[in-house]
């Protein structure tokens, strides 16, 4: 389960939310937590959480490892302050601040090479939806991100499919619609890496994910988790989703 701030919470405010959050979440509940807040909340929520088994991730981040990149941040930074996880290629990022596949690629390279786990996002927008060929576009973002990349083990990356049209909207994709578009990149990762890695790889769904609307996803086989937006903004609903995964993978002790 990762939650998105995108641009929201102050230090102060993510600070307590990660105190909170720490209460509410039992150790051992076989969930992964992870919460992406942005650039200057980062060191409020790493001391909050450290030693917790929740994790924490920055939202983005530059490919070159220092140099004159004036307002931008490097993988090895955020590593040296203890993060673990990078969102890249979000939709937000890639329509706001035009950032190509091919950048998106150098940044997943540079997060690989630093330790860093990239949750590397990609789907297509209502446009490519209604043509039917959403299942190809987000296939060939996979592949032109990620083919030839040097991948350890299938646990260093998580892929997050975000049809675009659902994000912040209301509406999410069907189930079905987000088995039938992972399952293809799980081929395409197979076709890649191999089918032990791909059948190991972790798959996220978002997109207007909702304590409500978020069991459908869990169910499908394809989908390991959700990546959450303005939801994780909220103790109670972020929680609510933690707790529901809980139950339905039978961990709820
Ligand atoms: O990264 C998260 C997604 O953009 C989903 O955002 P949302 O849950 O507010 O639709």
């Amino acid at each position: 389960m990762a939650g998105n701030w995108k641009m929201h919470k102050t230090p102060a405010e993510a600070g307590n939310f990660a105190r909170l959050l720490r209460q509410r979440v039992a150790p051992g509940r076989g969930v992964e937590v992870i919460i992406c807040p942005p650039f200057p909340a980062l060191a409020a929520v790493a001391t909050k959480l450290a030693g917790s088994e929740i994790g924490w991730g920055a939202q983005n981040m530059h490919w070159e490892p220092e140099g004159a990149y004036t307002g931008e941040v490097s993988g090895p930074m955020l590593q040296a302050m203890g993060c673990r996880y990078v969102i890249l290629g979000h939709s937000e990022r890639r329509s706001y601040f035009r950032e190509t596949d091919e950048e998106i690629r150098k940044k997943v390279g540079a997060a690989l090479a630093c330790g860093l786990r990239p949750i590397f996002c990609l789907g297509e927008n209502l446009a490519t939806r209604r043509s039917g060929k959403a299942v190809d576009f987000c296939r060939r973002q996979f592949k032109d991100v990620l083919e030839g990349m040097e991948i350890s083990v299938p646990d260093a990356l998580v892929v997050a499919y975000e049809p675009v049209w659902a994000i912040g909207t209301g509406k999410t994709a069907t189930p079905a619609d987000a088995t039938e578009v992972i399952g293809a990149l799980r081929e395409e990762a197979a076709r890649l890496f191999g089918r032990e890695f791909s059948a190991r790889l972790r798959f996220l769904y978002g997109g207007s994910v909702k304590p409500d609307s978020m069991p459908a996803f869990l169910e499908e086989e394809e989908i390991d988790g959700v990546l959450v937006g303005g939801a994780s903004l909220d103790i109670e609903q972020f929680t609510a989703i933690i707790d529901i995964t809980a139950d339905l993978r039978g961990n709820n002790d």
